[in-house]
């Protein structure tokens, strides 16, 4: 049983796409971490699954797992690679398409030159929409930040949805960020009972920020489009930047325009590094890996 597959990235955070309109195979959360492995299997950030749609107004299904296994809402670099990998592989002539993911319907838009703008839908605040442990106080307006404990300091953290939970943090010089101590002690903070992903912002002027991103699921990676959406939404609606914002991450810049009370455009490249095939049964076989 051999399954292709397609390696691409956007802006070096990469995926491995998967065709499951046209193929079948298990989605069993060891296969998919053994997969994820850099060394032992094709290793990615996510794994992007192409499915057949389930409702007659979206055009695809697009499910998103974690290296961890774990599956996802929704993944901003993630959908820009999808509209190009049904493009590439002839499964739609539609330039925009409606795509259902597990948070909401969003509509990839592919140009010429491999660039992707994407309509990730609206932001949402409401710790309870993030899910985030907060008391929130009637008819208060939304604080700018949260004082959030971790590791015997005080954070002051936003929060946005995404479609997938963000926490961002506002620091000086994303360089000197304590990404590598923090970003795990708050991806699994007891606050966030969905675990969240952790943004490290540095405003640079009302028009552009470096942003780092330790991932839900996976750690830091070289770029995080639904971070880089979060990050910001969270210096707009805090009046700390203009509506439309360059976000440079390590990988490379993303364009996120946004205003309030309307949805998230995000704008950025895609590359397709190579394309292969696996057989899924020489990474795991449940019944026989189950038993050990
Ligand atoms: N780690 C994220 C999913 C992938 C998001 C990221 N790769 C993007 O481009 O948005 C989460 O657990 O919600």
């Amino acid at each position: 049983m051999r399954i292709q597959f397609s390696k691409m990235h956007g802006l070096g955070n990469d995926f491995m796409v998967i065709d499951l309109v046209t193929q079948r195979m298990p989605l069993h959360p060891e296969l998919i971490r053994r997969l994820a492995h850099r060394n032992f299997g094709i290793g990615f950030d996510q794994l992007l699954i192409v499915e057949a749609p389930e409702r007659p107004d979206v055009d695809f299904k697009y499910r998103i797992f974690n290296a961890d296994g774990s599956e996802v809402e929704q993944c901003g670099n993630g959908v820009r690679c999808f509209a190009r990998f049904v493009h590439e592989r002839h499964l739609t002539k539609k330039a925009k398409i409606r795509v259902e993911t597990n948070s909401g319907v969003v509509e990839p838009e592919i140009n010429s030159n491999a660039w992707v703008r994407v309509n990730m839908g609206e932001p949402r605040f409401l710790p309870d929409d993030i899910p985030f442990k907060a008391e929130m106080l009637p008819n208060k307006p939304l604080p700018d930040t949260y004082p959030v404990e971790v590791l015997g300091q005080t954070v002051a953290l936003d929060v946005v949805n995404m479609g997938n939970p963000h926490a961002v943090l506002l620091v000086d010089d994303v360089l000197k960020a304590p990404v590598e101590k923090l970003g795990p002690a708050l991806e699994s903070h007891e606050r966030f009972p969905q675990r969240v992903n952790v943004g490290f912002m540095q405003i640079v002027n009302r028009g552009e920020v470096r942003l780092r991103v330790f991932e839900r699921g996976v750690g830091e990676t070289l770029a995080c489009g639904t971070g880089a959406c979060a990050a910001a939404v969270s210096g707009i609606r805090r009046g700390l930047l203009d509506p439309e914002v360059r976000v440079y991450l390590a990988g490379g810049p993303l364009l996120i325009q946004w205003q309030p009370n309307e949805v998230v455009w995000m704008t950025g490249p895609t590359a397709t590094t190579f394309e292969g095939t696996f057989n899924p049964y020489d990474f795991y076989v449940p019944e026989q890996h189950e038993e050990q």
